[in-house]
């Protein structure tokens, strides 16, 4: 059960910039994700939002600007540190150990977060059963489909127990019976275990399906905030995706 009298946890970045040999990839861009909630994140390509990604969980440096969780600064810490102190993530390109099974690929994030073994097997169980992997339990990741290698990287971030999870193009690769079992475990995480979940996709059926709130980028900065029918309607959104030739 969570706490109802405790504060939830909150992750900001302020005035955030990431600049890649003059590029500015990110320029001054404020993020609020609160647990509990789901935030989309949209925008063009190359708009700068997986680098948001990066940049929150320490796999690139900020050239300005700050991140905090709970308050506390955590932008400068390493990806490591970041992640032990609850900010999962998953990405664009799936990362497993391939010549592992898809139960040690998922046991290896309560391991290394100090569980027992026994801790450790008993979360991944229920994991493999609530993502519906348990036939492929002892198969090697490197056998799996695209669809099940995704539903394996989300399980094994959620064995972390993070307080912040951010998944860059979830369903990506799956057809839309798994796209739609995928959308009812992510819709339920936010209010089963607390935590505060940020999606980035270009289906945007998926993204209004899933977040009341989202944030949309464009050129590194933030264009538009809101609900889905407050960022549908933007005239600065919707001449972004015209000119960069993208599906709005
Ligand atoms: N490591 C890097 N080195 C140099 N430039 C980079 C690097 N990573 C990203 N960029 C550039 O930064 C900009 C933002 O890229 P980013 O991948 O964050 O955009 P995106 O919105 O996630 O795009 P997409 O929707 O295509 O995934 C792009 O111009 C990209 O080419």
């Amino acid at each position: 059960m969570l706490d109802s009298t405790a504060v939830p946890s909150r992750l900001e970045m302020t005035d955030g910039s990431v600049e890649f040999s003059g590029l500015k990839a990110l320029d001054r861009v404020s993020l609020r994700l609160d647990a509990g909630e789901i935030l989309g994140l949209i925008g063009p390509n190359g708009s700068g939002k997986t680098t948001m990604i990066n940049a929150i969980t320490g796999q690139v440096p900020l050239t300005s600007g700050e991140v905090r969780m709970d308050g506390r600064v955590i932008s400068g810490l390493s990806p490591r540190r970041i992640a032990l102190m609850g900010v999962a993530r998953s990405f664009q390109i799936v990362r497993l150990f391939n010549n592992m099974t898809t139960l040690e690929n998922i046991e290896t994030a309560p391991l290394a977060h100090g569980e027992s073994r026994a801790a450790a097997r008993e979360k991944t169980d229920r994991l493999l059963c609530e993502f519906g992997l348990e036939r492929h339990a002892d198969d090697l990741c490197g056998t799996l489909s695209y669809g099940d290698k995704r539903r394996v990287e989300i399980a094994r971030a959620l064995a972390a127990e993070p307080k912040f999870l951010f998944l860059d193009e979830p369903a990506a690769g799956m057809n839309q019976a798994e796209t739609d079992a995928l959308l009812e475990i992510l819709r339920a995480l936010p209010a089963e275990r607390g935590l505060g979940l940020l999606i980035i996709d270009h289906d945007m059926s998926l993204i209004m399906r899933l977040c009341r709130r989202l944030q949309v980028l464009s050129s590194g900065r933030t264009i538009a905030e809101g609900s889905a029918e407050e960022v549908r309607g933007n005239q600065d959104v919707i001449e972004a995706y015209l000119g960069s030739g993208a599906d709005a």
